[in-house]
C-alpha cells in the first residue's frame, strides 16, 4: 500500500494555511506531523480523512486490491474524542464497529485492551479526559482500517496508557498499516518520517 500526497494547499476563510505540500509513505511506515499551533497538522489530517477539501494537490492511495478511497481506509481520531456523554464505553464502541464495518476486536476485548473494561458500563460523560482518550484510541481496535490518522493522540493519556498506545501502533505498522500522527511530544514510537509544517517542504 502506498499513499501518495501531491502539491497540496489548504486554505482556511480564504488565507492559505500551507501550500505545495507533498510526501509518500508506504504501509509499515509512521509519520510525524509537527509544526508550530496554527500550521496546519490538523488542517491537513482532517483533508486526508475527507472532512476538508484541500485547494489544490492529488491524493491518492495505491496497492490495496480495490477501489475504496482514503476516508474509507482510514480512521480518524480527532482532537475531540467524538463521544457521546450519554452512551457507555461499551455502546459507544458497538456503535463505532457497526458504522465503520470490518470487526475486529470485540467492544469488550477492545475495552480490556485499553484498560477501560471497569468503566464499560457507565456514561462517558463520567469518563476522566484521559479515559476518554483511551476511549477513543479503543475505536482504532473495533473496526480493521490500514490507515490511523490521529492528532495529537497521546494527549492526557499517563504513562502506562502511552506505553499501550505505542504497543498499538507497533502491532499497526508490523501488520503493513499506516499512521500519519500530529503532535507537539514525542509519541513513544519510531516515526519513519517527520513532516514540519510551516516551514518550506
Ligand atoms: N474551521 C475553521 N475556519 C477557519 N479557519 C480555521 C478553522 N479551523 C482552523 N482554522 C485555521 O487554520 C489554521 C490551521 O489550524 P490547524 O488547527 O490546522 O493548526 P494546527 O497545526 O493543528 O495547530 P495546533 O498545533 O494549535 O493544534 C489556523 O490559522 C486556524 O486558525
Amino acid at each position: 500500500m502506498r499513499l501518495t500526497v501531491a502539491d497540496l494547499d489548504c486554505q482556511r476563510s480564504g488565507r492559505f494555511v500551507f501550500s505545495g505540500l507533498s510526501f509518500e509513505l508506504g504501509g509499515g511506515e509512521a509519520l510525524a506531523l509537527t509544526g508550530r499551533n496554527g500550521a496546519g497538522k490538523s488542517s491537513l489530517l482532517q483533508i486526508l480523512a475527507g472532512l476538508l477539501q484541500p485547494a489544490a494537490g492529488r491524493i491518492a492511495v495505491d496497492g490495496t486490491g480495490d477501489d475504496l478511497t482514503l476516508p474509507e481506509l482510514a480512521h480518524y481520531v480527532g482532537h475531540r474524542d467524538a463521544l457521546k456523554p450519554a452512551l457507555t464505553p461499551l455502546e459507544s464502541l458497538a456503535f463505532w464497529q457497526a458504522m465503520l464495518g470490518e470487526p475486529a476486536m470485540t467492544p469488550d476485548e477492545a475495552l480490556d485492551r485499553m484498560s477501560l473494561d471497569h468503566a464499560a458500563d457507565l456514561p462517558c460523560a463520567y469518563l476522566s479526559a484521559g479515559q476518554r482518550r483511551r476511549l477513543a484510541l479503543a475505536r482504532l481496535l473495533v473496526s480493521r482500517r490500514p490507515v490511523w490518522l490521529l492528532d495529537e493522540p497521546t494527549s492526557a493519556l499517563d504513562a502506562a496508557s502511552q506505553e499501550v498506545f505505542a504497543g498499538l501502533v507497533a502491532a499497526h505498522l508490523a501488520s503493513d498499516g499506516l499512521v500519519i500522527a500530529a503532535t507537539h511530544v514525542p509519541l513513544g514510537f519510531e516515526a519513519a518520517r517527520t513532516l514540519r509544517l510551516g516551514e518550506p517542504t
